[in-house]
């Protein structure tokens, strides 16, 4: 504040003798500055207040720090009707990270069958926003309400729970990432321990309880090296805190299974990709890299092998996300209390055939007709593991999942939304 004083351009005592109709121009000019500086200090001073109060995650959307308003008959009124469910017999789903690649697909799968979904999303800044806002706006045009608020808001999700009676709970939202948790520990904690304790806060003490599907990953198996990845593997030794902290959600589930009778199920993605994906990863910035004609690093196991993941589609993950919503038991507590035991699962959803990055290059390469410019160099150990590969078959006995979705097929049906999406960016 002294700072911002320091740089007024005068003190008005210093100018009072001088009478001059100049100056009293002078004066009104300098007194409005001072006032707009004045103003300008309070309102900086305002938006530090509410920065301080903000999430420690750097990449909190601004409109966040502001402090979003929610509430009111409108609202109210938007929420409940977004969470309409077309029967007695449909879901009624509060989807977190519904702005995200997944959180947007299953909320437009579930609001086309019939269900209620409420989106509910902080739009950080992790990656582009405006790829969020687009979804957003595909989301608004389906039915589905996204509130803007983050996990970690305890008001905001009571309030949620007070407008709506959630049958489910779908919890998307996370900092996802594997390599960005050396740069930003502290938003893995935040949004995948912090925020996930707070959500199940609230289904705890929710009245009905919902049951809650939530996205694990298959970054737990760490550096188990059985093949194909078994939910019955070890899942001790995460190569990342990213999967350390996924490891520490599904310890935590067990914790809020076994204490309140929620009923929960943890759903391990295998490298989810496809239309409407995430910047962040490999397939989405090697096909902007290559179209721009700009090199692309491909990462070799230490000991020189393939690198290789179990690519899976995101149609394939979205029908295992609905057939463990639709597989869910009810939670068994009320007013915060078990009442008897409750389901707790977890799930490989994978595709069942590892592809090397180099293939995913490949393909690429033919679908855009353009040669990458390549260069290899060694995995860095900064989270990164030389394959994963998972078994299916529990979700596959428990509700059908069956991918069908090859590597080149989902691939192509993603260049194409990508060069479209691209090509019409402005009208989003
Ligand atoms: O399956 C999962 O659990 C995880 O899948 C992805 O993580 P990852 O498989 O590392 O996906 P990408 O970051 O897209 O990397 C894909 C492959 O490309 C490789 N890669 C990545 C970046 C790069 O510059 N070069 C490169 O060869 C990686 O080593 C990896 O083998 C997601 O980013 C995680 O959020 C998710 O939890």
């Amino acid at each position: 504040m002294s700072q911002v004083n320091d740089h007024a351009p005068s003190t008005p005592g210093k100018l009072k003798p001088e009478k001059s109709p100049y100056i009293h121009h002078r004066l009104r000019i300098h007194s409005s500055l001072s006032k707009l500086t004045l103003w300008s200090s309070f309102f900086l001073a305002f938006i530090l207040f509410f920065f301080i109060l903000s999430p420690p995650s750097p990449s909190a959307s601004p409109r966040r720090a502001l402090g979003d308003s929610w509430g009111g008959s409108h609202w109210e009124k938007r929420v409940a009707k977004s969470a309409r469910r077309n029967s007695a017999s449909n879901l009624a789903v509060l989807v977190t990270g519904a702005a995200g690649f997944v959180g947007t697909h299953v909320s437009l799968s579930l609001k086309r069958r019939g269900d209620g979904v409420l989106g509910l999303d902080n739009f950080n800044r992790y990656y582009d926003p405006n790829l969020k806002r687009a979804r957003q706006k595909l989301l608004e045009r389906a039915g589905v309400f996204v509130v803007e608020g983050d996990v970690n808001d305890a008001a905001l999700l009571r309030k949620l729970f007070d407008v709506v009676p959630f049958t489910h709970v779908m919890h998307l939202a996370a900092q996802a990432g594997v390599r960005y948790a050396m740069q930003n520990p502290g938003s893995y904690v935040h949004s995948n321990i912090a925020g996930f304790v707070n959500l199940l806060e609230a289904c705890k003490s929710a009245n009905p309880q919902p049951a809650i599907v939530w996205a694990s990953s298959s970054s737990v198996y760490g550096l188990n090296s059985k093949v194909p990845f078994s939910e019955k593997d070890r899942t001790d030794q995460p190569a990342s805190l990213y999967a350390a902290t996924k490891k520490a959600g599904e310890e935590i589930a067990h914790s809020y299974n076994h204490i309140y009778g929620l009923s929960i199920t943890g759903l391990r993605f295998f490298t989810v990709y496809g239309p409407w994906g995430r910047p962040d990863m490999a397939y989405f910035f090697f096909t902007k890299d290559i179209l721009k004609g700009k090199q692309i690093t491909i990462f070799e196991a230490p000991d020189g092998g393939t690198v290789a993941r179990d690519f899976t589609y995101i149609d394939d993950v979205v029908k295992g996300c609905l057939g463990a919503l639709d597989t869910a038991k009810k939670s068994t507590g009320s007013g915060g209390k078990k009442k008897g035991p409750a389901q707790l699962r977890v799930f490989n959803l994978g595709n069942t055939s590892p592809v090397p990055v180099s293939e995913l290059v490949a393909i690429l390469e033919k679908l855009l007709k353009v040669k990458a410019k390549k260069k290899v160099l060694p995995m860095p150990t900064n989270g990164d593991v030389k394959f994963t590969h998972a078994n299916i078959s529990l979700a596959h006995r428990d509700f059908g999942y069956r991918p069908t979705t090859d590597l080149e097929t989902g691939l192509r049906k993603f260049v194409k939304w990508y060069l479209e999406f691209y090509s019409k960016k402005s009208a989003w």
